[in-house]
């Protein structure tokens, strides 16, 4: 039976990009779980979305930060093989200087948007290797390739999403697995990330033709996951920077590869 059915978990679904995601993926027919702290919002959108697309939508509440919320949700995704598309998409910004930051912050931008998306990752990965089938969409930030002064830890997270993406994209490709795993680098979105208690900047602050509508990301990332892409920036009007930024960065390990240090370091 769970083979017919397709159910698509996507994390952070209360607001913003996730709910997005949650919308669209169910006007593509798939069964919903959901996953947030704020069970109201939740609901709400898992009823409107079960009346506006007539599909199965389950809500879990969980703090993705703690530990133990996080297992309760590995639990329920290792236990469904109905589950064709995992979406990390809950995240955390703290935008502020080390010196402002608590440790705490530091904590939850790492537990959450390093620690539970490598967990849900390692969850759904081998049984969707076991079955060839199914697809990981995680969601990054444009600020993976750019640390600013405020940034240091969040864009320390998101580069980290995306290299251990680009790594699982590689063993896949190893493997010659049909599995999927998109890496989406959102460029500023409005969203409520953009407040002062959570970012600490407030949208406002933002130069406003940056900003993208999360309906406009989410739309586009989901068309370079149509398209097959890899890493997707929904922002990018010229692809051939990334490609280009992919050749850097392969030259540069590549030139690593020497046994010797650079003439540069040399005693004369
Ligand atoms: N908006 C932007 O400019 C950009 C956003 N991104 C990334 O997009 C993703 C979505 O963020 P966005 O939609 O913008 O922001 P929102 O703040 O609107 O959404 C964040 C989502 O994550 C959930 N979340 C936060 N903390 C936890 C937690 N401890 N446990 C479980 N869920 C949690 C929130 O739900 P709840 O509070 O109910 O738990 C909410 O559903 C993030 O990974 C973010 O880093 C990337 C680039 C740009
Ligand atoms: N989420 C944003 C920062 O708060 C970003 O990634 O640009």
């Amino acid at each position: 039976m769970a083979a017919f059915m397709k159910t698509a978990v996507v994390t952070g679904a209360s607001s913003g990009i996730g709910a997005v995601y949650a919308d669209r993926l169910a006007a593509r027919g798939y069964d919903l779980i959901l996953i947030a702290r704020r069970a109201d919002r939740l609901t709400a959108l898992a009823d409107r979305l079960s009346t506006q697309y007539g599909v199965g939508v389950k809500t879990l509440v969980a703090d993705l930060e703690k530990s133990d919320d996080v297992a309760k949700v590995e639990d329920v995704l290792a236990n469904d093989g109905s589950i064709k598309v995992l979406v990390n998409n809950a995240g955390l910004a703290r935008l502020r200087t080390m010196a402002d930051s608590s440790r705490d912050d530091t904590r939850a931008q790492i537990a959450l948007n390093i620690t539970a998306l490598t967990r849900l990752t390692e969850t759904v990965l081998p049984a969707f290797v076991a079955r060839n089938e199914g697809t990981i969409i995680n969601v990054a930030s444009v600020l993976a390739v750019k640390s600013w002064a405020m940034s240091s830890v969040y864009s320390g997270t998101k580069a980290y999403v995306l290299m251990f993406s680009r790594g699982i994209q590689d063993e896949l490709a190893n493997a010659k697995s049909s599995v999927r795993l998109q890496v989406v680098l959102p460029a500023s979105t409005a969203t409520e990330i953009w407040t002062e208690g959570v970012s600490g900047i407030p949208l406002s602050a933002l130069g406003q033709d940056t900003i993208m509508s999360a309906e406009d990301c989410v739309d586009a990332a989901l068309a370079g996951l149509d398209k097959g892409e890899l890493v997707t920036m929904p922002s990018v009007e010229d692809d051939k920077l990334l490609s280009a930024y992919d050749t850097a960065r392969e030259a540069l390990f590549t030139a690593t590869q020497t046994g010797t240090p650079a003439s540069r370091y040399r005693k004369t």
